[in-house]
């Protein structure tokens, strides 16, 4: 079945001749000639997404050969299928009746000819790409309010949706595949949209997901750790993700140089960058082209005033929608990313200030009174977002902070301890639960963060474990006071749940809400 982001195709779609394919590309055709007539309306590199007349790109995979689905994408109307030697050896003895097209890196290949296919739609779109460890989405909600305000319609692409103008589905990861990527450009381009922002995970460079797409602008959030399962260690994760600030993949960069990541990066890229000091008196606020000078972090609760200066030296007062260091530093970096995609800066500034809030983003869900705790959602899954969470919500905590959380399975396991020992530092409250366990035993991954809490909390007081992840927040209301908050984090937006190799619709906003809801009645009929 075609997924819902294999179907974001433009309704009007460029066809092209093979043979055109065959010569622009350079490549090595085996098996039947393409004919002058046999024409490509598409892409794909996964043979679900197949629509009649795409080319099929059959990858290497980590786990299987793409070649092995061919028959799937020719049932499904693939005109050719483009693959590596081992492909056309594998596709050699089927004798395909389309051509078979071979070069050596396919992959390398997805993006550039998928924006060929499509007439290269970026080129009428005004394109901001960022990447980093944390804050990307944050990131990409405050440009695209600042280039909202400058454009009729934009796009949106990362974690939580798919977007043009007004109509959205939910996003299957942070980045899609090339092909996806180049046919919703295309739908945006149909559709009127003029400018686009999008998320780059690490993962999405390594596999070359946004080649054949230059980026007008892209900025850098920080490096942290996070998914050294996939980089294997803090330099190859660098080196993946400096792969957005190199020539071809991007005209200019702005980059946060709160870390010695940033600041090697700002210095090492071969595009003309610009550096962000978004710490008051951090490493680089000198010397930084922007830095924020002064900052009143989320005095109200809710969101940050900051000073920026610019690199003319003058100041400029602005503010963050959001509460907590961290969102002082996405906001500063998106209005420097919004500015150099061409809004100007008191309407950048304006825009970011006043940017509405991002599901599953310090989501304030349930609000403190009439006896109810306030209730959080946020994404923090890693260990530093989720010291930065925590710290933003203590200031706004006259009771105890109740920290929900868990740890993901099949994924980074030297981070469960990690989470663990800052959960029993930081918060008053503990209810170990389960993340998304995919294909790992729950009860180990939870084992995992407990021993991290014993480290802290031998006697383990105030910590409980909950199998459920519902039950978890069901609990937390339980024992939740008015002067307490209840912050869940991890899971975010998430609209499922990954439990040994089946997704279950779930979401931590959905439950928070009902657990209130309970509360309320339960309290309605104490009454
Ligand atoms: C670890 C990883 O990123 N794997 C990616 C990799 O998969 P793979 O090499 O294992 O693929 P495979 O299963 O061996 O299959 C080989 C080929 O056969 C194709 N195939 C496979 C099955 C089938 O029925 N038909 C078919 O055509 C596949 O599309 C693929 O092209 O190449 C595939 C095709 O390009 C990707 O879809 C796949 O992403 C998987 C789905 C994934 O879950 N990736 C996650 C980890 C990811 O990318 N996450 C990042 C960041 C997350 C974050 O920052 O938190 C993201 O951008 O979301
Ligand atoms: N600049 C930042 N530095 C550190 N932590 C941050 C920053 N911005 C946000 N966070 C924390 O990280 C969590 C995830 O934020 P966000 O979704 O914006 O990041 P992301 O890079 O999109 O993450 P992912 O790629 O995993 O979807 C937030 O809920 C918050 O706790």
């Amino acid at each position: 079945m075609t997924s819902p982001q294999g179907r974001m195709r433009p309704q009007h779609p460029a066809r092209h001749r093979v043979v055109d394919l065959v010569a622009a590309f350079d490549l090595s055709v085996r098996g039947v000639v393409p004919g002058h007539d046999a024409l490509l309306s598409g892409v794909s590199v996964a043979s679900g997404d197949v629509q009649p007349g795409d080319l099929f790109v059959a990858l290497s995979g980590l786990k299987v050969h793409g070649a092995t689905y061919a028959a799937q994408a020719l049932e499904a109307g693939a005109v050719a299928i483009l693959t590596d030697e081992a492909g056309a050896e594998l596709l050699a003895a089927a004798q395909p009746p389309v051509p078979v097209l071979v070069t050596a890196d396919p992959r390398a290949l997805a993006g550039p000819v998928a924006a060929w296919a499509h007439d290269h739609p970026a080129h009428g779109i005004v394109t901001v790409g960022v990447t980093g460890t944390n804050g990307k989405t944050t990131t990409s909600y405050f440009v695209d309010a600042a280039l909202r305000a400058q454009h009729a319609s934009t796009g949106v692409m990362g974690t939580v949706e798919l977007r043009i103008g007004p109509e959205a589905i939910e996003s299957p990861r942070t980045t899609v595949e090339a092909p996806v990527v180049q046919s919703i450009l295309a739908l945006m381009h149909e559709r009127g949209a003029t400018a686009c922002t999008m998320e780059v995970s690490s993962h999405a460079l390594a596999l070359g997901r946004v080649g054949g797409l230059e980026f007008d602008v892209v900025g850098f959030t920080n490096l942290q750790r996070d998914h050294l399962d996939f980089h294997g260690d803090m330099e190859g994760y660098f080196r993946d993700k400096s792969r957005l600030f190199a020539v071809g993949q991007a005209r200019r960069g702005v980059v946060v140089v709160d870390d010695e990541w940033g600041q090697r990066l700002a210095a090492e890229a071969p595009i003309p960058v610009e550096s962000v000091s978004t710490l008051v008196e951090g490493p680089s606020a000198q010397t930084a082209d922007w830095a924020v000078t002064s900052a009143d972090i989320g005095l109200d609760g809710i969101g940050s005033s900051f000073t920026l200066r610019g690199p003319d030296g003058t100041e400029h007062a602005a503010a963050s929608p959001l509460p907590g260091r961290v969102n002082v530093s996405n906001a500063a970096l998106a209005i420097v990313l919004a500015h150099r995609a061409g809004v100007d800066l008191p309407t950048a500034i304006a825009a970011v200030g006043h940017a509405s809030a991002i599901p599953g983003r310090m989501e304030r869900v349930v609000e403190r009174g009439d006896g109810m705790p306030l209730g959080l959602v946020d994404y923090a899954h890693t260990p530093d977002a989720l010291v930065l969470a925590l710290d933003a919500v203590r200031p706004i905590t006259p009771g105890r902070l109740i920290l929900v959380f868990g740890s993901d399975g099949d994924r980074d396991q030297g981070k469960r301890p990690m989470m663990g020992e800052i959960g029993a530092r930081q918060a008053d409250v503990l209810i170990v639960t389960d993340e998304n366990p995919r294909s790992e035993e729950p009860a180990a991954i939870r084992a995992a963060i407990l021993s991290g809490v014993r480290t802290v909390r031998p006697d383990l007081a105030d910590v409980h474990e909950a199998t459920s992840r519902s039950q978890a927040i069901h609990d937390a209301f339980e024992i939740a006071t008015e002067r307490d908050t209840i912050i869940i984090t991890g899971k975010g937006h998430e609209p499922t749940q990954e439990i040994a190799g089946v997704f279950h619709r779930y979401n931590d906003r959905d439950v928070l809400r009902a657990a209130a809801q309970a509360r309320r009645e339960l309290e309605g009929q104490d009454a």
